[in-house]
């Protein structure tokens, strides 16, 4: 095998499934390299799961071809299974063992795996150890089946919504468990539609909308692709004069709906409005200033949000 340092960990060209009348997968391409935190990011049923299924080798692609350090998952089952670690939504574990016996015999499939107690701890578990799967909270389960991915100190690792359902303490938690694996060297392909924690992790990220890749490129790099930099939002108490707030240096758009205005642009927007409204004589309530994040990104890529609730908003 080359070095892998030179050659990417996960390669997969030309992915492409369909369930019946569904194409779930449209010509999915991605390379993704070594110690690099890769972010799959898009809303639900838009082929996450399946892409990382076929990646893992665990669905059958109906064209394409996928290698991960090299192997091909379908082919070379056991050498993947001692490098490759995958969490994926839904696992069916025993329902029976309790954390620490699934623990032990997940250890025992691999050569050198990590320590039992220590990995335990570090899903927040040590309280847990001797309670049964199917009594733990979802969360617990969810943190369990993260541990039994990395047991065997895998190479490349596959986690699937990692922090879905779990709360603020548990996340941070999970985030610097994927951080100090990639400062450890792992290769990690993340799923995700949490946009916050794309951000946060990934050294890049493709944006998938049914199917199809519609943008790949780091957190910044995508966000740069919105067209704006900063969004201030306010309340007017009485009309803003026509062309007053598209005249201010930086704006690029403004909306308006009821009381409420929107401006989009760039450089110190904040100043710039509430600088021209005073002048104007006009009074603002609740200005609130934010930076363009992914989900900007996803929208001016696709024309929704990844937010599934909030459907087209312009
Ligand atoms: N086993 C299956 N049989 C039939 N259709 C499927 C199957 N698995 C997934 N699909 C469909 O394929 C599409 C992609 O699903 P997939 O689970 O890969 O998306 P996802 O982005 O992971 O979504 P989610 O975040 O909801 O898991 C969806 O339309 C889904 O309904």
């Amino acid at each position: 095998m080359p070095a892998l340092s030179s050659s990417p960990a996960i390669e997969a060209e030309g992915l492409h499934k369909r369930y019946r009348s569904t194409i779930a997968v449209d010509d999915v391409s991605v390379s993704i390299g070594a110690g690099e935190i890769f972010g799959l990011l898009g809303r639900n049923g838009a082929g996450k799961t399946t892409t990382v299924e076929l990646i893992a080798g665990l669905r059958r692609p109906d064209r394409g071809a996928v290698r991960v350090l090299g192997l091909d998952p379908r082919r070379d089952r056991a050498r993947i299974r001692q490098v490759l670690g995958v969490q994926l939504q839904d696992s069916h574990l025993h329902a029976a063992l309790t954390v620490a016996e699934m623990v032990g015999l997940y250890r025992s499939f691999y050569p050198a795996p990590l320590d039992a107690a220590e990995l335990i701890e570090s899903v927040g578990l040590t309280e847990s150890r001797r309670v049964r799967f199917e009594k733990l909270s979802g969360g617990q389960q969810q943190r369990l089946s993260i541990a039994l991915a990395l047991v065997g100190r895998p190479r490349v690792v596959i986690l699937d919504e990692l922090t879905t359902g779990l709360d603020p303490q548990a996340r941070r938690q999970m985030w610097a468990t994927v951080e100090s694996l990639r400062d450890s060297g792992v290769t990690v392909l993340l799923v995700s539609h949490a946009m916050e924690e794309v951000e946060r992790l990934c050294d890049r990220v493709a944006l998938l909308d049914a199917g199809r890749v519609v943008a790949l490129d780091t957190p910044a790099g995508l966000v740069g692709r919105v067209g704006f930099a900063q969004r201030v939002t306010f309340r007017a108490t009485e009309p803003v004069p026509g062309g007053l707030l598209e005249s201010i240096d930086g704006v690029e758009q403004v909306r308006v709906d009821g009381d409420t205005v929107v401006v989009e642009g760039h450089g110190d927007l904040l100043q710039a409005v509430s600088v021209g409204l005073v002048r104007a004589g006009v009074v603002a309530v609740g200005t609130r200033s934010e930076q363009a994040t992914l989900d900007d990104a996803f929208l001016a890529l696709t024309g929704r949000r990844l937010d599934n609730e909030e459907e087209t908003t312009r």
